[in-house]
């Protein structure tokens, strides 16, 4: 197999006496679909926080592409090419959908700010070329009848497709969805994991998925990796994880039925 994009091992974190990984490790390799899920306060987002650079791990280590991110502050890590979504919508209410996505853009321009400054050639050809690409962004996202509106406006489930945009407009080749259809109804549902679908199949990008929504895991993970306590407790296919004793007892005592029905077992 070929060497990861991402390589996480060992991570661990602790809050005090409060520990919130355990030794958690994975690879993410290019073009796979990789969903964390696990029970709350299990450690999901603390992993995410680990890889973006907001929280640095006390032991372990995160590598992208051969190169370790411990101690690199989150905007480096995303001008390497890491780009996220977060679970609270993180947008310029007042702001166009056009400028949100043009601000995600913004970290990639090369033009000294000099010559950006005084609308030098280079710097009129750069926010061409900017702009052309946020146009396509646009369309693949079904959003130019909103382009010109003020994002605050805009319902629930477009302002996050908004926020998707503006990560994908930062050309990531890694992409960490945090709950991305959290607080969704069915249909916007539907039209979020078609978008990850296609980021996935068109664009060839890379997705680490933390996601409660057990369907939308199941239809579009490559591996599933699961975190108790911190600890990871299952990795694998969906099949494989769905039938694991250990992923089932984790869930019992928690929304089991539910979480049993979208994981394809009856509940007991
Ligand atoms: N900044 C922090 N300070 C103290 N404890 C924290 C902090 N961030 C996370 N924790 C603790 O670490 C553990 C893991 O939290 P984390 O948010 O990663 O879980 P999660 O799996 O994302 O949960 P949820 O599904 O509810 O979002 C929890 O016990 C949480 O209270």
């Amino acid at each position: 197999m070929t060497e990861p994009l991402l390589r996480a091992t060992d991570l661990t974190l602790r809050f005090g006496g409060n520990i919130a990984l355990d030794g958690v490790s994975f690879d993410v390799h290019q073009g796979e679909l990789l969903a964390i899920i696990g029970p709350n306060g299990a450690g999901k987002t603390s992993t995410f926080n680990c890889i973006s650079g907001v929280y640095r791990p006390q032991a372990g280590d995160v590598r992208f592409q051969g190169e370790s991110l411990l101690g690199k502050r989150p905007h480096k890590i995303a001008a390497r090419g890491i780009a996220r979504t977060f679970q609270n919508i993180e947008l310029f209410d007042n702001l166009s959908v056009l400028e949100n996505l043009l601000l995600g853009r913004h970290h990639l321009m090369r033009v000294p700010w000099w010559q950006a400054m005084a609308w030098l050639p280079a710097a009129q050809r750069e926010e061409r070329a900017a702009r052309l690409e946020i146009e396509h962004l646009i369309e693949f996202l079904g959003l130019t009848a909103v382009r010109r509106h003020p994002v605050g406006i805009l319902p629930y489930g477009i302002k996050k497709r908004i926020e998707l945009g503006r990560a994908l407009a930062m050309k990531p080749e890694l992409l960490l969805l945090d709950e991305p259809v959290a607080g969704m109804n069915a249909e916007e549902t539907e039209d979020m994991a078609r978008f990850i679908l296609d980021i996935r199949t068109e664009l060839g990008m890379a997705i680490v998925m933390v996601e409660h929504d057990m369907r939308l895991v199941m239809d579009l993970a490559d591996r599933v990796l699961v975190i108790d306590f911190g600890r990871p407790i299952a990795l694998g296919t969906p099949q494989e994880v769905q039938h694991d004793p250990a992923v089932i007892a984790a869930y019992l005592g928690g929304a089991a039925d539910e979480v049993l029905q979208g994981l394809g077992e009856e509940a007991p």
